[in-house]
């Protein structure tokens, strides 16, 4: 029997037979339905064909029913196949069912099956996450999420980096800061409403009066962002005097180093008591803002002689470093001389005015009448006069300061310096005070100093000041002797590098301030600083011109100091070499 006869034969006698057409056309094992379930589409099929198989037997049909009955066979193929493709979407979908989980986020769990085509291994328990935003206003908040996400991450990057730039820049900028105020100072400098110099501020800083401590002004708290930060501190080092010294000459000088910050004025904290009962936090806000690593430092040069702040600059910062600046006894009490008898003169013209109408002669009146009101200027001018008459003792026991003095507690042989009370110059009167101030301007040096019989006047204060030993001793009683560097004043004038770097040292800072920041000015005669920007000179107060002092008096005196002087060096450990007549 033909190999297409015997096909159609088998064919033929398993028309009833659902499991043996599974043999011969590899049907699935799901095709178990009875054929009167089947659609009519598949009976139709079945008849069609049945029909030939049982009324054609001749040999030369065989070939055309053969071919007849493979397109039967095809079709029904076909169709079984179409039958097992909907059986396996059938079977997906309610795997599908069985895997979805409902969420409001249109989260998804899927066959596996779902992703790639179906293979041996896949497991209908086998499920996979899928995760869509299918809903369109979702996908609109998704967008402005991711959006404003992305321009707060660029705001951030972009704000940082200019900060980070400026900051950088600051250092380098503060020279030119300090020029609208620096070499002024003292006096000159901008002012923040608390009383704080702003000459330091990184340009991009701007002065928060009421906030102790700067931050990048960006929209996240500061704690979260790490740039550089400003804040005020209070001093790692102090330039303790000595007065007359060099002491602006030192902070200034050093402040070109970029590790320096300064503090603009005197703050007189820990030697006067108003200021000191303030306390620390007041002290602080006094200071300068500064980066970390670097070092404030403050300078008040009557901190040396004040007998009270050792222990009291102790208990603030035990290991505090202290500058001490002195300068040859005798040209340093000149000095201290020539500046009271400045300050005096200035004094007396306004004082004049307002307290002595029309007695010009009338120096010290007989009645303390009352006066007429000072103007504010007039105020401040008397106040500090009178202020220097207390610390001064200026007419050195025979005048008007003299007086006054002797009825307050007094120091060693060479008498403390005693901070003026608030109330005494409240209560003085203004007339006392020219009085005062014009004895002060018409006595010379020598007067003061040398009384009529040669002796040295000893309790005069330019002179006691400048018994270096005295005060130093106190310090020394406090603080360790390598906690304090003493700077030679005269050397510093005249070759300001070499001392600058003995202090860079001290300090634990790098060698930075170098000759390139100097240059000589003739006219002056002093060494001025040199900026990126321009060149400045301190003010004219600072390198007066001394009057004349007679030469017997000049080598009296340096006699008389050269004991005191000997037992400095011993203190320090160093001869510095002063001249001893
Ligand atoms: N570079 C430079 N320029 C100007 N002046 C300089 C300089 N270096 C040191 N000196 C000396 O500083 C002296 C003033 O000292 P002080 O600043 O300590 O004075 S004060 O106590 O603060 O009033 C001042 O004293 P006098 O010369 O008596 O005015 C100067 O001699």
């Amino acid at each position: 029997m033909p190999a297409a006869k015997r096909r159609a034969a088998g064919s033929s006698s398993s028309s009833g037979n659902s499991s043996s057409a599974n043999a011969t056309y590899e049907q699935p094992p799901l095709q178990h339905h009875a054929d009167h379930e089947q659609p009519p589409e598949y009976q139709q099929l079945l008849q069609h064909q049945h029909h030939p198989h049982n009324s054609h037997h001749s040999s030369h049909h065989s070939s055309h029913l053969s071919s007849h009955h493979s397109n039967h066979t095809q079709q029904l193929q076909q169709y079984h196949q179409r039958q097992q493709f909907q059986q396996q979407a059938t079977h997906q979908q309610a795997t599908l069912r069985d895997c979805s989980v409902k969420l409001p986020l249109d989260i998804l769990w899927l066959p596996k099956s779902a992703m790639r085509p179906v293979g041996p291994e896949t497991s209908h328990t086998d499920c996979i996450l899928v995760v869509g935003v299918s809903r369109p206003k979702l996908a609109v908040v998704f967008l402005t999420v991711m959006l404003i996400s992305l321009f707060l991450t660029f705001h951030v990057l972009y704000d940082s980096a200019v900060y980070n730039i400026q900051a950088a820049q600051a250092v380098h900028e503060r020279h030119r800061l300090s020029m609208l105020g620096g070499m002024k100072n003292g006096d000159g400098r901008s002012r923040m409403p608390d009383g704080s110099s702003t000459n330091h501020l990184p340009v991009f800083v701007k002065p928060v009066p009421s906030s102790s401590q700067l931050s990048h002004p960006m929209v996240f708290p500061s704690s979260r962002v790490h740039f550089p930060k400003t804040s005020r501190r209070l001093p790692q080092a102090l330039i303790i005097g000595v007065r007359k010294c060099g002491t602006r000459a030192l902070l200034e000088m050093l402040y070109l180093h970029p590790r320096i910050q300064k503090a603009g004025g005197e703050v007189h904290f820990f030697d006067r008591d108003e200021n000191y009962l303030k306390g620390l936090e007041w002290y602080r806000k006094k200071m300068p803002h500064s980066f970390r690593g670097q070092i404030t430092i403050e300078k008040s040069p009557s901190y040396f002689v004040s007998p009270e702040v050792p222990e009291r600059v102790r208990a603030m910062n035990a290991s505090i470093k202290l500058l001490l600046i002195v300068r040859e006894p005798v040209t340093r009490a000149i000095s201290d001389y020539t500046q009271l008898r400045s300050h005096a003169a200035t004094a007396i013209l306004p004082l004049a005015e307002s307290s002595a109408p029309g007695s010009g002669s009338d120096i010290q009146p007989k009645t303390a009448a009352p006066s007429p009101p000072l103007s504010p200027s007039k105020e401040l001018l008397y106040k500090k006069l009178h202020a220097e008459r207390a610390y001064d003792n200026a007419l050195g026991g025979s005048g008007a300061g003299a007086k006054e003095m002797a009825t307050k507690p007094r120091g060693r042989r060479a008498g403390m310096p005693m901070a003026m009370p608030v109330t005494a110059v409240a209560t003085t009167t203004p007339t006392s005070a020219y009085a005062s101030a014009a004895q002060m301007a018409s006595k010379s040096f020598e007067e003061l100093a040398i009384f009529p019989n040669g002796t040295v006047n000893e309790a005069y204060r330019p002179l006691s000041i400048s018994m270096y030993h005295v005060h130093l001793h106190r310090w020394l009683e406090v603080f360790p002797r390598e906690q304090l560097l003493v700077v030679n004043g005269d050397r510093l004038i005249e070759d300001p590098v070499s001392q600058l770097k003995r202090i860079e040292a001290f300090l634990g800072i790098e060698h930075r301030v170098k000759s390139e920041h100097f240059y000589f000015n003739e006219t002056k005669g002093f060494y001025c600083l040199r900026y990126d920007n321009g060149d400045r000179c301190l003010r004219e107060t600072k390198g007066r011109k001394h009057p004349h002092v007679d030469p017997i008096v000049v080598s009296r005196l340096r006699k008389f100091f050269a004991e005191y002087n000997q037992r400095f060096y011993e203190l320090v450990g160093e001869d510095l070499g002063w001249p001893e007549e």
